[in-house]
């Protein structure tokens, strides 16, 4: 569903991603585990069309971004790493604004916004502006925005930073459980072992290239580790 082909993006003299290639099916959550700077970002902002990659190529539900760029950002939601809501506009006009350029029929999108806003437990606030909710609150509607056209592939960008625990669980639950109801293809970068290891998949990252890839257990072991933490702190230190 989500293909990297050796995709390559430089900043001026440092290579932030090196030929990397990747390929996601469909109903996968991977986790894509990464130290800081290990160019996590700057995948996501090339696969959401913000940078253009110097070489190689992503192709989403079988448009390649760099010929059919229009139709491959639309099979994607994308929860940014920085709150991208509009903070003075209520959750629903928040929403509502999202459903309209993706052109989903008033009440279709209506609909989904009271189901999807009900199953994160925050219909409470749908008339509330955005500067009023809670961290915690604003990433789940960010999740919900995210979901609203129905992406096949959604694009998670260190989405807990800054959350509490239960808020990081909440989150995680409501991803894995649109994984199981639409087969939808998951990319969570995260620095958090513990969030990699809930993961179907791992993808560890390391300046700009794959260190490892596979299931947790399996990730930890290629890298050498009592633990996949120890693991990872060995590989990436
Ligand atoms: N706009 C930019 N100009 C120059 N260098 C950049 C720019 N953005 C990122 N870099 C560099 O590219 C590399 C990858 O950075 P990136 O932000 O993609 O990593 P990351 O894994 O997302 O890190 P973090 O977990 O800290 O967000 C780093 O060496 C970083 O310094």
């Amino acid at each position: 569903m989500l293909h990297i082909d050796t995709l390559t993006k430089r900043y001026g003299q440092r290579t932030a991603l090196n030929q990397l290639s990747l390929r996601l099916p469909a109903g996968q959550f991977t986790a894509l585990l990464g130290p800081n700077g290990a160019g996590k970002s700057t995948l996501f902002q090339v696969l959401t069309g913000l940078f253009v990659a110097d070489a190689g190529e992503a192709v989403v539900a079988g448009h390649s971004l760099r010929t059919e760029a229009v139709k491959a950002l639309k099979h994607m939601g994308v929860v940014f790493q920085q709150m991208s809501l509009d903070l003075d506009l209520s959750v629903r006009r928040n929403l509502q604004f999202h459903a309209d350029l993706h052109g989903l029929p008033r009440q279709v999108a209506q609909q989904r916004i009271q189901e999807g806003c009900e199953a994160l437990g925050t219909a409470a606030d749908l008339d509330r502006p955005v500067r009023e909710l809670s961290g915690g609150n604003r990433r789940k509607v960010e999740l919900v925005r995210a979901l609203l056209h129905r992406p096949a592939v959604l694009l998670m960008d260190e989405p807990t930073v800054g959350l509490d625990p239960k808020s990081r669980r909440d989150l995680l639950a409501a991803v894995k459980a649109d994984v199981a109801a639409r087969q939808t293809t998951v990319l969570w970068a995260t620095h958090l072992v513990e969030e990699a290891e809930a993961a179907d998949r791992v993808v560890v990252l390391h300046k700009g290239q794959l260190l490892a890839d596979g299931r947790p257990d399996d990730v930890q072991v290629s890298l050498g580790g009592a633990s996949l933490e120890a693991a990872f702190i060995h590989a990436t230190q």
